[in-house]
């Protein structure tokens, strides 16, 4: 059965993969492997996440952030152009290691919060990376038990984005954007988790 896609940033996949290409020719070139970006990629989110968000730097953490989440789509790239068409243990190690890149970017926002004595947003916050987390598992389980959970309002593009535009316009001053994106996205993961979650109750009842 087909689901129905509503997570529309990935409709900004094609375009981004032409952007990394040549990017990616080079490292390719280079002897560079698809790990070895994956593994920078989420060393240097980890170390700016938990460096720049706790010190209240929002700005500069969401676009350094920004440049080192972009490796997860780069290291796709390398893998496709190294002409193997990608290997089971870079796809476990790139989904793996996601899930460590975002603990540690939803972690800074809640260390910021609980620095400037936002218990309620530090809370807020953390049902997005629990939630988060559960809409990333319920997708690993159901594809291990052979079905598909590929829906969802929140996947993982939309809830990167969401957080990181927010703190970087909340770093140059706007008003009340970090709390409304927390928000948002804390009950749009929830509401993810549930639709994942009827989708492969659906397939059950298929089969
Ligand atoms: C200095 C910074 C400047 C800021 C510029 C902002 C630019 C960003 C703008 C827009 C971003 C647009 C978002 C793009 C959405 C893409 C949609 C999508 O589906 O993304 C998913 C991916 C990656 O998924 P995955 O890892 O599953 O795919 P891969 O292609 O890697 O393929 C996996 C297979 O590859 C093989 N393989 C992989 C690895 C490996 N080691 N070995 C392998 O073999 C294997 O077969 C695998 O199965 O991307 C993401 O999830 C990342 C999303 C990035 C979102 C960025 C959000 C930033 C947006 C805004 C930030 C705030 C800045 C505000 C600026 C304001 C200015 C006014
Ligand atoms: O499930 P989700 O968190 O929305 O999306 C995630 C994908 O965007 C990611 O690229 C993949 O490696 C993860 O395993 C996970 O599936
Ligand atoms: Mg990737
Ligand atoms: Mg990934």
């Amino acid at each position: 059965m087909a689901y129905d896609r509503t997570a529309m940033l990935k409709l900004l996949r094609p375009a981004m993969t032409r952007i990394l290409t040549p990017l990616g020719r080079a490292l390719v070139g280079r002897g560079i492997g698809p790990n070895a970006v994956t593994a920078v990629g989420t060393l240097g989110t980890v170390v700016s996440a938990l460096l720049f968000f706790p010190l209240g730097q929002l700005t500069w953490g969401a676009l350094v952030i920004t440049l080192f989440v972009l490796f997860d789509l780069l290291d796709g790239v390398v893998a496709r152009l190294g002409g193997k068409g990608g290997s089971t243990w870079g796809a476990f190690l790139d989904s793996t290691l996601d899930r460590v890149a975002d603990a540690a970017i939803f972690a800074g926002l809640i260390l910021y919060f609980i620095n400037t004595d936002d218990t309620l947003m530090a809370a807020v916050t953390l049902v997005c990376l629990a939630a988060g987390t559960i809409v990333s598992y319920a997708k690993a389980r159901a594809e291990g038990l052979g079905l598909t959970a590929d829906v969802g309002l929140a996947e993982r593009p939309e809830r990167l984005v969401v957080a990181l535009v927010a703190a970087c316009f909340s770093g140059l001053g706007v008003p009340y954007i970090l709390p409304v994106g927390m928000w948002l996205l804390a009950v749009a993961s929830v509401i993810t988790v549930g639709q994942r979650v009827v989708a492969v109750y659906q397939q059950t009842r298929e089969k």
